[in-house]
């Protein structure tokens, strides 16, 4: 990775608000949210299923027009950030193309971002995720856990800078997943990015998190803001300490206190 990277951008959102369909049909995603998120660290969001984790995310991610409100990335809108390659979305279903080797679903990434093809960063790439040897194979021939590592590979290509991660470890078994969310996470935060993340594990937010935001049940609103201190790089002995321990608690004990905010919550 070059050492000229742009800094990581700050995400600003102001009086952010989200609702879906007309009439009696409304359904209020997301509640007025003025939040920030700095440079280069990575933010959990925990919350109930349904309540609009994701609807946050991907009006981050241009996915999603707000109905009232803004989100400006460096200043600018998702949109522009999209189209200069620098923000990428990695979702729960890692939906690689089927008809394409390894390889070519993460080499697409930089072409779809109007990027030179650059063989020797890809195949790099797809070694740091553990998948030398499997540059040829297509998604199929993959198991759960390795598919998610391609799609990884695929969203870390462009080199973005902002990275919106949907779930990214959630189809696959308990073990793949500490050690993807062991392992993982130096590919970015090496280069330094400012990184979101949906999840549904309260480990996996501490784990991974500098900060973690739980929201309320429908519509969202921020209902705890709270730090992660832990040191950097995490690792397998950290989630034994008495430091991840409380915060796990901390989040825990929210969520379940608030409106029945745990029901999908398992309590790791
Ligand atoms: N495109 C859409 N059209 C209509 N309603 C939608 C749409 N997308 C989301 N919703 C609704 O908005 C609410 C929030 O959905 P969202 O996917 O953001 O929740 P979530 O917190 O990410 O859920 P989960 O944890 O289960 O993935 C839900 O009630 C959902 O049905």
């Amino acid at each position: 990775m070059p050492s000229d990277l742009p800094k990581p951008p700050d995400v600003v959102c102001n009086g952010l608000r989200k609702v879906f369909g007309h009439g009696a049909q409304q359904v209020e995603a997301l509640a007025s949210t003025d939040v920030t998120f700095a440079s280069g660290t990575t933010t959990a969001l925990v919350g109930p299923s349904g309540c609009g984790k994701s609807t946050l995310l991907r009006m981050v991610a241009g996915l999603e027009t707000p109905t009232e409100g803004s989100v400006l990335i460096a200043g600018e809108s998702p949109r522009m950030t999209s189209k200069k390659g620098t923000l990428s979305v990695a979702f729960q279903d890692p939906s690689l193309l089927p008809w394409r080797t390894v390889r070519s679903n993460v080499a697409l990434a930089r072409k779809l971002a109007g990027q030179p093809a650059d063989k020797t960063a890809v195949d790099d790439l797809i070694a740091r995720v553990g998948l030398a040897g499997f540059e040829d194979k297509r998604p199929a021939a993959l198991s759960g856990g390795m598919r998610q590592r391609a799609a990884i590979a695929r969203c870390l290509a462009t080199r973005p800078n902002l990275l919106l991660l949907d779930e990214p470890f959630g189809a696959v078994d308990e073990l793949t997943r500490r050690r993807l969310n062991l392992e993982l996470p130096r590919l970015w935060e090496k280069p330094g990015a400012t990184t979101l993340l949906v999840t549904h594990s309260v480990s996996e937010a501490v784990l991974l998190s500098d900060r973690i935001l739980v929201l309320s049940a429908r519509p969202a609103t921020i209902v705890a803001d709270i730090d992660v201190a832990l040191e950097r790089p995490r690792t397998a002995r950290m989630i034994d300490s008495a430091a991840f321990r409380q915060v796990e608690h901390e989040v825990s004990e929210i969520l379940f206190d608030n409106k029945g905010a745990g029901r999908r919550f398992a309590a790791e």
